[in-house]
């Protein structure tokens, strides 16, 4: 392994009586991407500023590439870190092009004139940064965000081994927050260290290679996001009552946190059946081809104890089901439902409290889901696209959907967490006129689906 870029040992900062780092130790390889992360008042910025050298240490010490910060001059400092401040005001009308020349300030000597060298890294980072549009303009005249990126590009141009940034998506509209972490990925594979202070727990976990946790001035873990993430040190150090899963989209480590009240009991979710008293109820999900995998997240991060199947292996939503921790039911594609896992599925139906059926093709390949959910009590159908555009496969499937759509609640798939609050909470069928409102009696048979308004 090479030589760590940054070392932190034993490092301790107070303000006045206030200890804010207490016996920080961390390294951090070159070419990597580190999150910081913690709650507010963590010490995450002073850490920061300890790395750049604008805070001193009361004791330890900090090293990049083998030089330690604390001994070298403010310039000799800045070839080395660069920062991209969290406080992005900028109290002189300078222009954006003379903010990213100042970038080059360390490299230049102080007698000396401008480069070739010091032109191209300015030009290079005015692109990078995508501030290009702003250059002739002041500082002051640009948003939040685009400010940002401007003292990004000044990060850029200043071209040293490691980059600081304090929350560089904090003020940035979705997109150039996804921008903004793809560039500092770039930025890596090409060979620069980057650690960032941020509180999107999902977007580090996505972005960075590693994460640090920092909490009451120490640090609780370092270590991939996976490992880092866990819903006992996101209780610990925030005191938050989150759910962590994978996203079923991008496969990243993905934390919801709950109001307080839900449990995150670290109870076995995989068991169908049995005691766990403690979780609102139980759902059984029919999907397939990744119709379920939202709904599977969504309900579980809600705290249902959710079964699904039967599925066939190597589904999208077997995978999705099985990276939050569920144990679905599953046949070997092609093979069809045999009579035991026809019998598995009966069980989970009839232990829960409400089946999903999600927006799935209504096919053979789901009619002995289809016809086990016509025993359950409390349906909910997810129908996103119209009901005439679903695609029938099959007489019979599309015979047993119809039958099971007129006793069941019928709702686009974000409503779907309250339509099982709400069944479940009422404790008893529902019957659905197919217009969201519900009716006593079922709907008339004989009305196509064309003709059901939606
Ligand atoms: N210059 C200072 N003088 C006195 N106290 C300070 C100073 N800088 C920071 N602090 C205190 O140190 C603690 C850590 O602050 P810091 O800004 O490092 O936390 P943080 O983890 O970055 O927080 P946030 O997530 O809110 O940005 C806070 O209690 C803060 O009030």
């Amino acid at each position: 392994m090479s030589d760590p870029l940054v070392s932190v040992e034993d490092l301790r900062v107070a303000f006045g009586s206030l200890t804010v780092l207490d016996g920080i130790d961390a390294t951090v390889e070159p070419g990597s991407f580190v999150g910081l992360v913690g709650p507010n008042g963590a010490g995450k910025t002073t850490l920061l500023r300890t790395l750049n050298g604008t805070v001193s240490p009361d004791s330890g010490t900090v090293s990049v590439a083998g030089e330690r910060i604390a001994d070298l001059s403010s310039r000799a400092a800045s070839r080395l870190v660069a920062t991209v401040p969290q406080d992005t005001s900028v109290a002189f009308e300078f222009d954006v092009r003379q903010i990213v020349e100042m970038g080059r300030n360390p490299h230049r000597s102080r007698f000396g004139g401008w480069s070739r060298a010091d032109a191209e890294a300015v030009e290079r980072a005015l692109d990078r940064a995508d501030v290009r549009e702003f250059v002739e303009r002041s500082i002051t005249t640009l948003s939040g965000g685009e400010r940002q990126r401007v003292l990004l590009a000044r990060a850029l141009a200043q071209e040293t081994p490691l980059l600081l940034l304090d929350e560089p998506t904090a003020s940035l509209d979705i997109n150039h927050q996804v921008r903004t972490l793809e560039l500092l990925r770039s930025l890596v594979a090409d060979g620069k260290t980057a650690i960032t202070a941020i509180h999107d727990l999902n977007l580090a976990a996505h972005y960075c290679d590693e994460l640090l946790l920092l909490s009451d001035g120490k640090v609780a873990a370092q270590g991939p996001p996976e490992a880092v993430l866990t819903e006992r040190a996101l209780e610990d150090a925030f005191d938050a009552n989150a759910v962590v899963s994978r996203h079923p989209v991008t496969g990243s480590v993905y934390v919801t946190a709950l109001p307080d009240g839900k449990p995150v009991d670290g109870t076995d979710r995989s068991e169908p059946a049995g005691g766990d008293s403690e979780r609102p109820g139980r759902v059984h999900v029919i999907g397939g081809g990744g119709t379920a995998a939202r709904l599977l997240y969504v309900l579980d991060a809600a705290g249902y104890e959710v079964t699904i199947g039967a599925l066939n292996e190597g589904d999208t939503d077997t995978e999705t089901a099985r990276s939050i921790g569920l144990d679905p039911v599953t046949v070997e594609p092609f093979a069809g439902v045999d009579p035991e896992t026809r019998a598995a599925v009966e069980r989970r139906i009839d232990a829960a409290d409400c089946v999903v059926v999600a927006d799935v093709e209504i096919g053979t390949g789901n009619l002995p889901n289809l016809r086990a959910a016509t025993a359950a009590d409390r349906v909910v159908l997810v129908e996103d696209r119209p009901f005439d555009e679903r695609n029938y496969v099959g007489e019979e499937a599309a015979r047993v959907y119809e039958s099971l759509r007129e006793r069941a609640r019928t709702v686009a798939s974000k409503d779907v967490s309250t339509a099982v609050v709400d069944l479940i909470d009422r404790d008893m069928p529902v019957h659905s006129d197919g217009t969201g409102g519900e009716t006593a009696e079922p709907a008339p048979r004989d009305r196509r689906p064309s003709e059901r308004s939606r």
